[in-house]
């Protein structure tokens, strides 16, 4: 269970927080959706859970254990705990093959004995998502939208996470291969030990798949609503400083 208690954060310079007090928990298996204007705050919120930006306030604990501080300790959450970019596109080094990419994310957590061992690893991953083995000697710019999406997911995966932190999947897909996005991530988290999810979008079918929809305005989370049916509410947001209900 991965849970948060009272998250802010406030931009140096920015007139109000872009997460004010936060609260939320992430079950195993679940799949969380947080869904809100832009700018609404979103994006921070992941990268707090994911251990990117230090929060001025509030606790996260992945099954009772504290984030850690940064440095060696760290490390440990950043394989269970991961974030997949909004942009893809920067979630490789567009200047290296996919190889050797894999390989570092995999010798970095001490996956896999030697390059060809992180190499069957990666390929399982890239097999789980659809994406074909040549991909792993093409450069992202070699792939589609919805191949990167796939191996930038993949990447993820080869790491066994306990919480997937998905930034707008599927915004930059065309709506089949969105589809397809959605139904890969809900067959990742029905898996065995599979991931759950907590994304950030305002697509229909990212909506669909999630058993919550929390919804977010001005950095507050509102309370959450369960499935596709209640996600229509989230449209009417609570207004800036309204309290919690
Ligand atoms: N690195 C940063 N430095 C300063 N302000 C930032 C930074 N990142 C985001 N912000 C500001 O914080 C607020 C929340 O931004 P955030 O990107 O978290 O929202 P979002 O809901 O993810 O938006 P979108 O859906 O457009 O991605 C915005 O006002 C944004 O301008």
């Amino acid at each position: 269970m991965l849970r948060a208690e009272n998250l802010s954060l406030r931009y140096p310079g920015a007139a109000r927080p872009a997460v004010d007090g936060a609260s939320l928990a992430v079950a195993p298996g679940a799949w969380v959706a947080l869904a809100g204007p832009s700018g609404c705050g979103k994006s921070t919120l992941l990268r707090l859970l994911a251990g990117l930006r230090a929060a001025d306030a509030g606790t996260i604990a992945l099954d009772g254990a504290p984030l850690p501080p940064p440095g060696a300790a760290r490390r440990a959450w950043h394989r269970r705990v991961l974030l997949l970019p909004q942009d893809t596109a920067r979630a490789f080094n567009p200047a290296l093959a996919l190889r050797p990419q894999f390989r570092a994310a995999l010798a970095l957590h001490g996956l896999g004995t030697d390059g060809p061992a992180r190499d069957a690893l990666a390929l399982e991953a890239l097999a789980r998502c659809g994406v074909p083995a040549a991909a792993l000697d093409r450069h992202p710019a070699g792939l589609s939208g919805g191949q990167r999406q796939r191996a930038a997911l993949a990447r993820l995966l080869c790491l066994s996470p306990r919480i997937l932190l998905l930034d707008e999947p599927t915004a930059a897909l065309d709506p089949a291969t969105a589809l397809e996005v959605c139904r890969l991530l809900e067959d990742i988290r029905r898996a065995p030990g599979g991931p759950a999810i907590l994304a950030a979008t305002h697509e229909r079918c990212a909506l669909a798949h999630a058993d919550l929809v929390l919804p977010m305005a001005d950095g507050v989370l509102g309370s959450a609503r369960r499935g596709l049916a209640r996600a229509a509410e989230v449209a009417p947001l609570r207004p800036v400083g309204q309290p919690a209900a």
